[in-house]
Order: C-alpha cells, then sequence, then structure tokens
C-alpha cells in the first residue's frame, strides 16, 4: 500500500491491483450522455419580477422532483473567487505527501471508508461553522488556503440559502423554513481524481446518497454522474456554475416531493478532476421530520421524525450508502 502512496504524485501507468473494481461494481457507462439531460437553471431571475420568480420556483421544484439534481447559473458567487478557490485546492493536492497527509485521514487513490470499495481519489474534509472556530483547524499551505475558503464559504452560503428559499416556497412553506438549526451546519469536501489509465476498472466515487440538506459543488472536469430513471447521467462542465443536488434531509422534510439522488464519480484517462463541495447540513441536535404542512390524509408521512444525531448514529456503520439504504431506519 505505501508503494501505491508513494507513487501518488507520478503518472500511473498501470491501475494498481488494489483499486481495481471486482467486475459487478465496476461502471458501464463511461461517456458524458448529452447536456440537455441536466437542467440548467438561472438564479438571476430570483431577483426579477414576481412572475420571473415565479417561473423560477417551478423549474427548480421541477428539477427536485424529477431529478434531484441541476446546474445553477448567475448564482452570485464570483467567478473569481469559484476559480481561485479551485486553483488553490489543485495547489494543495499537489503539495508534498507529507503535508497534505496531514490533512487528508485517507490519502488515496484508495480512500477507502469501511466496507467500501478502493476509489480513485484523494480527499480533504474538515468543518466550515462556526467559522470563527473551525477556520483554525484548516490548513495554513497554501497560505492563502483559509483567506480564500473563508471568502468561499460565504458566498455559496448565500447562494444555498437563496435556494432553500426557493425550494420553500415551491414547496408551500414559509420563506425561512430551512434558515436556523435546518441549515446551521456546513462541512467542506474537497476530491482530486488523479487521471486513471484505465476507467472501466475503477470509480472515483462509488455510488451514495448525501446525507446532509443540500449539497452546492463545483467541478473543473467531468466525472459526475446522477442516476435517473436507471440511467447514469453526466453533470456537464459548465463554467463557473454550481452543481446542485438534493440530499437526504431534503427529501425527508419535504416528505418525498423532491428526491436526494444517488451519484457516483467515473474516471477519465486524459485528465485529473477536482471538486470543491460544500454540504449544508442540519445541527445534530436539531429536529428533522416531514413539514407539518405538507402532512394531511390524503399526503401521509413518509418518513418517522428524528434528531439529525439520531439519524447519523444510524448512518454511520452504513457510510456511504445508497439513499434507499441510508433512509431504511426512518421509512413509514
Ligand atoms: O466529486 C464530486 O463531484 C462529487 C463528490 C460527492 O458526491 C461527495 O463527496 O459526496
Ligand atoms: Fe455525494
Amino acid at each position: 500500500m505505501a508503494q501505491v502512496l508513494a507513487q501518488m504524485s507520478n503518472n500511473f501507468q498501470t491501475v494498481p491491483a488494489e483499486c481495481v473494481l471486482p467486475p459487478e461494481k465496476r461502471p458501464q457507462e463511461l461517456l458524458p450522455s448529452p447536456a440537455d439531460n441536466i437542467p440548467v437553471i438561472d438564479l438571476s431571475k430570483a431577483m426579477g419580477t414576481e412572475t420571473e420568480r415565479r417561473q423560477l420556483v417551478e423549474e427548480l421544484m421541477k428539477a427536485g422532483q424529477e431529478y434531484g439534481f441541476f446546474q445553477v447559473i448567475n448564482h452570485g458567487v464570483p467567478n473569481e473567487l469559484m476559480d481561485d478557490t479551485m486553483a488553490m485546492y489543485k495547489e494543495f493536492f499537489h503539495l508534498p505527501y507529507e503535508e497534505i497527509s496531514k490533512y487528508t485521514a485517507n490519502r488515496t487513490p484508495m480512500s477507502s471508508g469501511k466496507n467500501q470499495p478502493i476509489y480513485w481519489k484523494d480527499t480533504i474534509r474538515h468543518g466550515l461553522r462556526p467559522l470563527e472556530d473551525q477556520i483554525k483547524t484548516w490548513p495554513e499551505n497554501p497560505a492563502r488556503y483559509r483567506e480564500v475558503l473563508a471568502s468561499y464559504v460565504n458566498e455559496t452560503s448565500k447562494a444555498a440559502s437563496e435556494i432553500l428559499k426557493l425550494f420553500a416556497e415551491g414547496l408551500g412553506l414559509e420563506n425561512e423554513y430551512f434558515k436556523g438549526e435546518l441549515s446551521d451546519d456546513e462541512y467542506l469536501v474537497s476530491h482530486y481524481y488523479p487521471p486513471c489509465p484505465d476507467p472501466s476498472l475503477t470509480l472515483g466515487l462509488y455510488p451514495h446518497g448525501d446525507v446532509n440538506l443540500l449539497t452546492i459543488l463545483q467541478q473543473d472536469a467531468f466525472g459526475l454522474q446522477f442516476i435517473k430513471d436507471g440511467k447514469w447521467l453526466t453533470a456537464d462542465v459548465i463554467p463557473n456554475a454550481f452543481v446542485v443536488s438534493v440530499a437526504i434531509q431534503l427529501q425527508v422534510i419535504s416528505n418525498g416531493k423532491l428526491i436526494s439522488p444517488d451519484h457516483r464519480v467515473v474516471t477519465n484517462s486524459k485528465t485529473s478532476r477536482s471538486s470543491v463541495c460544500i454540504f449544508v447540513a442540519p445541527s445534530r441536535k436539531c429536529f428533522v421530520e416531514p413539514a407539518k404542512a405538507l402532512i394531511n390524509d390524503a399526503n401521509p408521512p413518509l418518513y418517522k421524525s428524528y434528531t439529525y444525531a439520531e439519524y447519523m448514529a444510524d448512518y454511520m456503520p452504513k457510510m456511504g450508502s445508497d439513499v434507499e439504504t441510508a433512509l431504511a431506519s426512518f421509512k413509514l
């Protein structure tokens, strides 16, 4: 294993045995599907006329109900800040192994979770809230890490709350429904997927559901795929767009109206891929349940009520599982 790690900074000529997936777990559809499969939503309409805002809410709801994922453009996060953040993470992942291994618990390509196959990636993950406490634990190398990420988090949080507000409107909940404990916590996950000599043998990330409330990420190369009607659709790279995904808690609160999709990352042989993902999540003591306003005789609750801490305790042993498994204990 150590030998494989040591190769990380070099280009791989072959897929190390540790990373070859069993045949039944290998990806079948590797190529990007046509771009028009994935909704692209212009968030600037939130500031437009009342009609434009209503149209936007409808578009978002349709995307959230049919796909559970979409891309947003004109979201208010400055392009330069997005680019700077991406460049900063690329720099981070090219620092010497001794430096980044202080922060990457499972330096890979083989960061394998419990009962998980070995993924073709390297990952840093850390908390973001409360910012003033968490920032002290973030890397200091590259030197601008803390400054760039703090600005990025502030800006992406605004975009995420706007999207949550629009979802609240679309669901018929009060505008600020998701404000506060339901979206109090945030954490960062940034992945670096090196070029892979044979993408048919590996996955960057195995199919899974996101356990939080809402995920907002940027990527610099193709590889992220979401499942829809049994088919893997690829999220095209649109410069300065965010890929947004409904996560499991949002599916529960919407009582299944919005769907949290399983997704995965395929590798490619030509370029590396980086992603910077912000996960908006409830605080641990927060009570989560299908919103009362959505429940009536015709629409009984589909999920139990629980605290997020209870949810996480159930989820930890099955970390990285698909949405169905991740929700099994809480289904009614
Ligand atoms: O790298 C990506 O684009 C997706 C990462 C992801 O799905 C995750 O970390 O949960
Ligand atoms: Fe994910």
